[in-house]
């Protein structure tokens, strides 16, 4: 029978800031691109079988019990095995700042002596281009390759080939350990050198648990805020600064349709929120390098701007379907690339900027060329802020006037208003405060319906959208204003499903069908974060903090979430695991633990309405 997947949840994340691969607790690695998170799946059976490739290093004995858990705080993944013949203890890990991309995997003894099985199936191209083998001469390492990729596979064990997959038997007693490296390298170069299991052991220990250690993360949701931070530092690909806002594609955002996206690119709106969290959590480094990423990924024509990028930039993104990949749970198709590269997201220009204002805010040095380009920028929204556009959703059937995109462009406005108000930089603030305020007045005419009192997703619609519950948090209106009140109201009672967020109903079609798609879709876990910011900003602190628990009780053993969640099959859906649901819990958890915390620099905006 062929292998089938896990749920998504019982998988963990490893990485180095370069890639990452996802770790089974059945001790199988589904998932691996390499050398950067956007290269070809090289084991791909997460989103098709065993035969896409796949590498498991587990005990014989299928039915062992398992428990993980991540080690001093970090990303070194320890999986912990029970069988009748004992327990055995899988360490995996990518180390950091090698010369090559390296997984290491170390199986040690604990009780007993345990029977085990190691199987390697590479395919590279995602999955489909079966490598030439050979064994090396000199240290008994068997290299893979196939066109310009090259792998090396290193153990103290005997490897043999098998049905055309690398396999080993061994058996493992109490005290000894067998390590397995597989290192990545171009073809046509020497093969990578040999790695010392024990010294990359402690480097990226301690490479992450500093990491962790410069973070002032205090207060009762400490622990879930850290694992947040880290996965995002996961994401980053720190040769450029840029974040993916997933690992993975096409992991299906409902079992056995086709919303499946390759989130292994870099989105404006989720990095932005991201260097929001890195900021906050005292990473200005990161959050320096991320910058510096969106002015060299952004520079040129200002009409120009895309919502996302490659991960150094790059701006072609060409969607494409694979079609030998039978998808996650035959969850078809399996995309790469994404064709939201060229839609008109207005949001990403309210996000960009307000970004922009907060790092000013926070003392991040600024290059001289960052307010020209914001400038820029803002000038271009002068020009396009009336027109429809694909909105935060991205959605596939056509543009409109969406309500949020709308509020997000007054966003724009107002932070660099702002920004020119606090720092005494150039700009023809004037003009930009009439635009702000007829933006302004446009929101509050054709956004808001006076027979559901309630704002909608689109100008003079009935809908609903789970992202008007941002209005508050971007400061456009006081989350006790009556009209949010009843835009809360309304959400509450059509957007709430068994107690989490829908981003809007897929099922009944006020509007039309708007995204174009067929299907239904999860919950939308950033949305249900969002449903808990807007309790805390009017003071629902029970209610709050009660939803937020449920939310943090959907995260996986190692605390991980995926963008959304099935309340009917009780699973995570979606990208796996997803930035945007990490940046969301991490604000959450900031604003439960002070209320007053700006999120996104909104307070004083919120405080100018409130006296208007
Ligand atoms: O739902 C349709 C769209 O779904 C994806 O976009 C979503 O993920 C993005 C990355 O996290 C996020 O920024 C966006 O707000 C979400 O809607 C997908 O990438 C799109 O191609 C697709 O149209």
């Amino acid at each position: 029978m062929s292998y089938k997947p896990l749920a998504i949840e019982d998988y963990g994340l490893i990485g180095d800031c370069a890639s990452c691969a996802l770790v089974g607790r059945n001790g199988s690695i589904d998932w691996l691109c390499w050398p950067r998170f956007d290269s070809a799946a090289c084991l791909a059976a997460l989103v098709g079988t065993d035969q896409n490739g796949r590498w498991l290093l587990a005990p014989a004995d299928s039915g062992a019990r398992t428990e993980r858990r991540y080690l001093d705080d970090g990303l070194v993944l320890e999986t912990v095995f029970e069988t009748d013949q004992g327990s055995v203890a899988l360490i995996d890990f990518m180390p950091i700042d090698v010369a090559a991309p390296t997984i290491i995997r170390v199986i040690e003894g604990r009780r007993g002596a345990v029977d085990m099985t190691m199987n390697l199936r590479l395919r590279f191209d995602y999955g489909t281009s079966v490598p030439w083998v050979t064994r090396l001469p000199d240290d008994g390492g068997i290299t893979f390759i196939a066109g310009p990729a090259l792998a090396v596979l290193r153990t103290t064990v005997p490897l043999e080939g098998e049905d055309f997959a690398t396999v080993s038997r061994f058996t493992v007693a109490a005290g000894e350990r067998v390590s397995f490296v597989m290192t990545y390298g171009p073809s046509h170069l020497p093969v990578p050198a040999a790695l010392d299991v024990d010294s990359e052991l402690t480097r990226t220990k301690r490479f992450w648990s500093d990491w962790t250690g410069r973070s002032a993360i205090e207060g009762p949701y400490a622990d879930a805020m850290k694992r947040s931070l880290v996965t995002l530092k996961a994401l980053t690909y720190a040769a450029t600064g840029g974040i993916v806002a997933a690992p993975t594609t096409s992991l299906p955002e409902q079992v056995g349709g086709p919303r499946n996206w390759d989130y292994r690119y870099c989105w404006l709106r989720d990095a932005t929120l991201t260097l929001i969290a890195l900021m906050r959590g005292g990473y200005d480094q990161e959050a320096r390098d991320w910058r510096d990423w969106l002015h060299r990924s952004i520079a040129g024509s200002p009409e120009q701007l895309q919502i996302m990028y490659g991960i150094a930039g790059e701006r072609q993104l060409m969607e494409w379907e694979v079609p030998w990949l039978d998808g996650y749970e035959n969850s078809q198709p399996v995309r790469v690339g994404n064709a939201a590269a060229g839609q008109l997201q207005l949001d990403v220009y309210g996000e960009v900027v307000a970004a922009l204002y907060l790092a000013r805010r926070q003392n991040l040095r600024q290059p001289s060329h960052g307010w020209s380009l914001q400038v820029g920028l803002v000038e271009h929204l002068e020009q396009i802020w009336r027109e429809p556009d694909e909105g935060m959703w991205e959605v596939r059937g056509g543009r409109q006037h969406f309500t949020v995109s709308k509020a997000f462009c007054w966003m724009a406005f107002d932070r660099s208003i702002r920004d020119v108000e606090e720092y005494d930089l150039p700009g023809p603030v004037e003009r930009w405060r009439q635009v702000r305020d007829e933006i302004r007045d446009t929101v509050l005419r054709e956004g808001f319906n006076q027979e559901k009192n309630s704002f909608t997703q689109i100008f003079n619609g009935r809908a609903l959208d789970a992202s008007l519950l941002l209005l508050p948090t971007i400061g456009f209106l006081p989350a006790d204003d009556p009209r949010m009140l009843g835009t809360v109201a309304a959400i509450e009672k059509e957007l709430v499903a068994d107690g989490f967020v829908l981003r809007y109903r897929t099922d009944d079609e006020v509007d039309g069908n708007l995204d174009g798609l067929p299907g239904n879709e999860g919950a939308f876990l950033a949305c249900t974060f969002w449903l808990a910011d807007v309790y805390v900003q009017q003071g629902r602190m029970d209610e709050a903090r009660a939803l937020f628990e449920r939310l943090l009780g959907l995260r996986n053993d190692l605390g991980l979430l995926a963008e959304e969640y099935d309340p009917r099959l009780n699973r995570q859906v979606g990208n796996f695991p997803q930035a945007f649901s990490h940046l969301a819990l991490f604000a959450t958890a900031t604003h439960l633990n002070d209320r007053n915390v700006p999120l996104r620099g909104e307070a004083d905006g919120t405080a100018e309405h409130k006296a208007a």
